[in-house]
């Protein structure tokens, strides 16, 4: 494929997104230079392959600011005072803030264009930096008054490069939405992952998908979260008081469950989950939903790559693949998600072929 982005592309901050970022446009060609404060982070991100060194002269036509929330402002005022030729961006996880900054600081802003990928990982640092993290997903854009569409194409032309979804919202919508789909959730995923600390060991032995489901993201950087919370406490604030209201309704519903009406309570706050959660967009952004087919393996190995051969001769397309292992059994649990159309035919084939179907 041939790169949209036209380079050099300088990287200032090669931690999990800047060095992502670099990899994913590396294996386009494009020219990417790196910075980063930490000489060793900066070392680490190179010697993987996100990028070169950027020299002293450095003409960038695109820099991308990458670094933790507190320090956006700061790092993409000076870029625009030190590349008066480059358009610059930045993919810090909220966006009002940063640019309010900037404006209060009189930076050049007519060549800033913030965006943010909804993308990551719950792990910081160059090592753990993928070219793959931004597949699939939404990458917003937020123009503000002085952006040209020149700038957005150009922006745009970067994340399609790394395979994600461009979306456009202005930095106030961007900050309201992402305090629900994403600053709230991380928060939700702590709290529970927080009544973990002192559970029994019997307990947590036995843990199973669910809670592994709600907690993933539990194990991210507090001190990354804590800066991204407390840039959009305004917008965060909210919707914590409405998780409040309904755990207050809840948990007295629980508590007086023999009370009349206390079930249906209950009922109506599992089925809005239901609403909500059906509400979510499927991988490729539309609306549509997959299907799931959990496929068990013996625990030994090829046998994911013969499964996977074996969908892929079926001539069905894999959306998305999860794999889990049964505590204490030789057993591996894959789950496969498919177009729904596809799913009794691929179970009703795979089961002739002697695999085990589990639902
Ligand atoms: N982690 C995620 O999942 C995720 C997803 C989307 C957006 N973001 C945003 O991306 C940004 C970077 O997050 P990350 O997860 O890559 O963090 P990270 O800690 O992995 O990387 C940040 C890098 O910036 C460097 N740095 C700090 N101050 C600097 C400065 N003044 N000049 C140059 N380099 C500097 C650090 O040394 C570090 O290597 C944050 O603003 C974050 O909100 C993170
Ligand atoms: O860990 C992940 O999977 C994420 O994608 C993290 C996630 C998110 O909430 O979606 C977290 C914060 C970033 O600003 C963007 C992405």
């Amino acid at each position: 494929m041939t790169a949209r982005t036209a380079g050099p592309v300088l990287i200032v901050g090669s931690g999990l997104l800047g060095a992502s970022i670099g990899h994913a446009l590396r294996a386009l060609d494009v020219d990417v230079a790196l910075e980063d404060s930490s000489p060793s982070t900066l070392d680490l991100a190179i010697d993987y392959g996100a990028g070169r060194r950027a020299e002293s002269d450095e003409k960038p036509a695109l820099v991308v600011v990458a670094v933790p929330p507190d320090q956006l402002a700061a790092v993409i005022g000076a870029a625009l005072v030190r590349f008066p030729d480059a358009l610059v961006t930045d993919v810090g996880s909220v966006k009002v803030s940063p640019l309010a900054e900037l404006v209060e600081n009189g930076a050049p802003i007519e060549r800033y264009l913030g965006s943010h990928p909804l993308a990551g990982r719950e792990r910081g640092g160059a090592i753990s930096a993928r070219a793959d993290i931004f597949l699939g997903r939404p990458w917003v854009i937020t123009p503000h008054a002085q952006t040209t569409s020149a700038q957005i194409h150009a922006i745009e032309a970067l994340v399609l490069d790394v395979g994600a979804a461009p979306v456009q919202l202005s930095p106030e919508e961007h900050d309201h939405s992402v305090a629900l789909i994403s600053h709230v959730p991380q928060l939700v995923a702590s709290l529970m992952a927080a009544r973990l600390v002192d559970a029994p060991s019997a307990a947590v032995a036995i843990a199973g998908q669910g809670v592994r489901d709600v907690t993933r993201v539990a194990a991210s950087s507090p001190e990354l979260w804590v800066q991204i919370l407390t840039a959009n406490a305004a917008q965060v604030g909210p919707v914590l008081s409405a998780i409040r209201d309904d755990l207050a309704t809840l948990e007295a519903a629980i508590v007086a469950h023999g009370a009349p009406g206390a079930r249906r309570t209950i009922a109506e706050l599992l089925r809005s989950g239901n609403t909500g959660v059906a509400r979510l967009p499927g991988k490729h952004g539309g609306d549509a939903r997959f299907a799931q087919l959990v496929v068990l393996i013996d625990d030994r190995p090829g046998q994911i790559a013969k499964l996977l051969t074996e969908v892929g001769e079926l001539g069905v397309n894999l959306e998305d693949l999860r794999l889990e292992h049964s505590p204490g059994a030789q057993i591996g649990i894959v789950e496969l998600s498919i177009v729904p159309e596809a799913r009794d035919r691929l179970e009703e084939e795979l089961t002739t072929r002697g695999w085990r179907i589990a639902g």
